[in-house]
């Protein structure tokens, strides 16, 4: 059976584009169109956002289903929102999985063992979307608390043919004080990469590609580079591009020489592109969905110039 890395690199190499569609959804940021329908159907305010949310998301999959391989829904966005936002998430991930699409949460989970156990039967369902309760494919995990608190994440991963990305490298501007901390010569976030590579080895001897994976900012070109070389086993998440001014020059180093192994991400370029520069332009409010589209497509075009 074929794991989490297998089955996202077939549908990068069927849709020819490692483009990933962030769903960042904004109540401020949203077409009224969307939030006009949501108001009026009554309800506590978390009640119409998560509405709203649901509709627009669920939109977007329909949009992009069959140009990108995958959504990596943003939880936050839907957990502020309390109940009903996790209700929204939960439609907008099976909605997704419907259309085809491998499924990250950006959960950033972590916690000692037995407590991570609980996340990973929360969120991990890998391949078969019934194993879990939010059907993710792959799951956003922090190290932070130690290499024993990824196990429980690894048992659930290889049991389920799922993925996982590990913080390594992220991609806010700050992210260099903790992870640039250097021990014995090597900096905190080489050090949580040496883990992920050896990991791999250990429980997908027979992969070119494991199931543990590891987010690094398109931010930091030099460091992204570095780093495919230093986990030639994990598969990359790399948020960054578009809105936090990462280009497809800064995202090159992410890929092998096949074109394979790294994932983009863009959220908000994307999901409120009727709002930005030329799109804003061409399509304006009303066409929204268009906008969608076309920046989705500028994107894989873009990233085209980028992969080998
Ligand atoms: O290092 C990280 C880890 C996660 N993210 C998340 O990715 C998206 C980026 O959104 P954009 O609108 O494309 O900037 C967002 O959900 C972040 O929480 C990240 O940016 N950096």
């Amino acid at each position: 059976m074929p794991g989490y890395s297998e089955r996202l690199h077939a549908k990068i190499e069927q849709l020819s584009t490692p483009a990933l569609v962030g769903l960042d959804p904004r109540w401020d940021l949203l077409p009224a169109e969307i939030q006009d329908a949501a108001n009026s159907q009554g309800g506590s305010k978390s009640e119409i956002q998560a509405r709203a949310f649901e509709r627009f998301c669920r939109e977007i999959i329909d949009v992009v289903a069959g140009k990108v391989p995958a959504v990596k829904p943003q939880v936050a966005f839907f957990e502020q929102l309390g109940p009903p936002g996790m209700t929204a998430l939960l439609s907008v991930m099976q909605h997704a999985r419907e259309a085809g699409l491998i499924v990250i949460a950006d959960a950033k989970r972590g916690d000692i063992g037995s407590t991570a156990t609980a996340y990973a039967d929360a969120w991990l369902a890998g391949e078969d979307s019934s194993a879990a309760p939010y059907p993710a494919d792959a799951l956003t995990i922090n190290a932070y608390l130690g290499v024993d608190t990824l196990q429980p994440f690894i048992d659930a991963a290889v049991e389920r043919n799922a993925g996982l990305y590990v913080l390594v490298r992220t991609s806010n501007p700050g992210a260099a004080v903790l992870q640039d901390r250097k021990e014995a010569g090597v900096k905190l976030f080489e050090a949580v990469a040496d883990v992920v590579q050896s990991l791999n080895e250990q429980h997908w001897p027979q992969s070119q590609y494991g199931g543990l994976g590891a987010v690094v900012g398109a931010t930091w070109p030099q460091e992204l580079s570095e780093l495919r070389q230093r986990m030639p086993s994990a598969p990359l998440l790399v948020p960054g591009y578009g809105s936090q001014g990462g280009t497809a020059a800064d995202v090159a180093g992410a890929f092998d020489s096949k074109g394979l192994g790294g994932l983009i991400n863009s959220s908000r370029a994307i999901n409120f592109a009727y709002r930005n520069g030329e799109f804003a332009d061409q399509f304006g409010e009303a066409n929204w969905r268009e906008a969608v589209a076309a920046a989705t497509e500028k994107m894989i075009a873009d990233l085209r110039t980028a992969t080998p």
